[in-house]
């Protein structure tokens, strides 16, 4: 071999071939995912731009880089915004295994909200929220009438009224144990007063030891919620499988035990059980039994960690910016003074204004559902682009909620923010159109009335105010939010 080919060969191999297999890899996903829609209409088609990514991967290394190693969640949509311009809020991407289309501006969100029949929810593990429940069964009628009966248990004014008193007891209790111990992971505490009050408010279980299997439950069906579908034994989606047989049986021996007990008892519970049994549609149909526990369990899966999470925030921000906590205190010692000790009601959470803004400003910052996702059941166009069939559609919905066009110096705490009303389509924390958050309401309301008990007795700080924040599954500190905490 004579110098010149020698030379020829060793650019070959250790320049041209890695540029080879650059491209290869680079266009491999375009060409799997793209290919096939080209030869469906006839050689071209207008998609909204964007990166189909790596094979296998798709852009979930990119994603994972920065959500996990950059801890800078937002920079995901800015990087493509950058890079792909504005547009009509759409691109296209390979994430979570499948082709999909982001959408990220108020106008196509609502756009694929609006559309349940087209752009269906797609939940990975229907099995573990349970094929009846609310937040699972197809959109239509069988929808609107499961979430006409969980929406009068937990979400309409009467219930909240109930509620409201329900849930006060174990929230003041908990916090004057949380003085008494002085430092505490509050994470930690939040869920453990958080399930209480969804065992007393869904089947009037009071804490001990089935209350205490139940927690160990759903904290497996969790785990297994956002896992890769694989039903081994040993995997995350096994146990959750198993965990969510469990949890049903604890509440179908509560069910069983309720269908022979006499009425009169059962009126006097008033829980969320007793609400689904009970209720009656317009034809007076009634829920079967299996459509009782898939909603129950579903709505503990729903409830449990997103008003955890959004409590421990409400704590987090309150520590780190007084000003905002003082306001919180006036307000809800106000309202204190006329009490004589008893707890407040539902009438009164609703003219607590200012707490009513620190919730919101709460949630909103949070943002403990960073998108959703939907599926497209058929070839469709948006401004036009093609949106295919079959793609998976995530609603960004974070990035409405920190894009400083729709709320100005978006990452700062400002209750005060809500003196006027958002922008339209830009407030979307509970999602949006027909599969709204069904537990909204509920929701705000224990935000309420956790940061009222929190305001009028007590004050606390962050022991490690400098920590960091994860983004996945939800955002939290690293240190889960140590607290020194105590009796004001
Ligand atoms: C701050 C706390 C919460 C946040 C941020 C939140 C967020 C959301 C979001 C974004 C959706 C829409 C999902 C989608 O469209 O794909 C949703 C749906 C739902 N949420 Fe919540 N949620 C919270 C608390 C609760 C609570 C306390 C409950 C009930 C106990 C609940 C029950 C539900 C149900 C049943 C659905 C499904 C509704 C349907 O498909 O019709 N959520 N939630």
């Amino acid at each position: 071999m004579d110098i010149d080919s020698e030379t020829w060969w060793f650019a070959l191999v250790f320049g041209g071939a890695p540029l080879l297999i650059w491209v290869m890899l680079k266009w491999s996903n375009e060409i799997r995912y793209i290919g096939p829609l080209k030869l469906r209409y006839g050689g071209y088609i207008k998609l909204p731009p964007g990166n189909m990514g790596l094979p296998y991967f798709g852009e979930m290394l990119i994603f994972l880089w920065y959500f996990k190693i950059l801890r800078r969640p937002d920079d995901f949509i800015l990087s493509k915004r950058q890079r792909y311009g504005e547009g009509v809020g759409l691109y296209r991407t390979c994430l979570f295994g499948t082709p999909s289309i982001i959408s990220c501006s108020p106008a196509s969100n609502k756009f694929f909200l609006q559309q349940d029949d087209s752009f269906p929810i797609s939940w990975p593990s229907v099995e573990l929220l349970g094929e009846s429940s609310v937040a699972a069964v197809a959109s239509g009628k069988a929808h609107t009438r499961l979430r006409s009966y969980v929406s009068n248990a937990i979400n309409s004014p009467d219930a909240l009224k109930r509620i409201v008193l329900v849930v006060q007891p174990r929230i003041s209790s908990s916090l004057q144990l949380w003085a008494d111990k002085g430092t505490l992971n509050g994470y930690k505490e939040i869920k453990k007063v958080t399930f209480a009050n969804i065992g007393k408010m869904f089947a009037n279980f009071e804490p001990g030891p089935v209350l205490d299997l139940l927690d160990g439950y759903f904290v497996g069906i969790l785990g297994g919620v956002r896992a890769q579908r694989t039903n081994v034994p040993g995997t995350a989606y096994h146990h959750a499988l198993k965990c969510r047989k469990s949890a049903t049986d604890i509440f179908r021996k509560e069910l069983e035990s309720r269908r022979v007990q006499r009425k009169s008892e059962i009126e006097e519970r008033n829980d969320l059980m007793d609400g689904l049994i009970n209720m009656k549609d317009e034809q007076g149909k009634q829920l079967g039994d299996e459509e009782v526990l898939d909603n129950i369990v579903s709505l503990v899966i729903a409830g449990y960690e997103s008003t955890t999470v959004a409590s421990m925030w409400a704590l987090y921000y309150l520590a780190k910016f007084p000003d905002v906590l003082q306001k919180l205190r006036d307000e809800n010692n106000a309202v204190t003074q006329n009490k004589k000790g008893d707890f407040i009601t539902a009438k009164d959470i609703s003219e607590l204004k200012y707490t009513n803004k620190v919730v919101e400003e709460t949630i909103r910052l949070a943002n403990i559902a960073p998108f959703i996702f939907r599926l497209a059941k058929e070839d469709t166009e948006y401004q036009g682009y093609k949106i295919p069939k079959d793609w998976g559609i995530i609603i960004w919905l974070r990035h409405l909620h920190t894009d400083p066009r729709n709320y100005n110096d978006p990452m700062s705490f400002n209750p005060d923010r809500w003196n006027g009303s958002a922008k339209p389509g830009t407030f979307q924390v509970f999602g949006g159109g027909a599969r709204i958050c069904a537990g909204n309401m509920l929701a705000r309301v224990q935000i309420a009335i956790f940061l009222h008990h929190l305001a009028i007795g007590y004050k606390w700080e962050l022991i490690n105010p400098g920590t960091k924040i994860s983004y996945l599954p939800h955002p939290k500190p690293d240190d889960e939010l140590q607290i020194k905490f105590g009796r004001i």
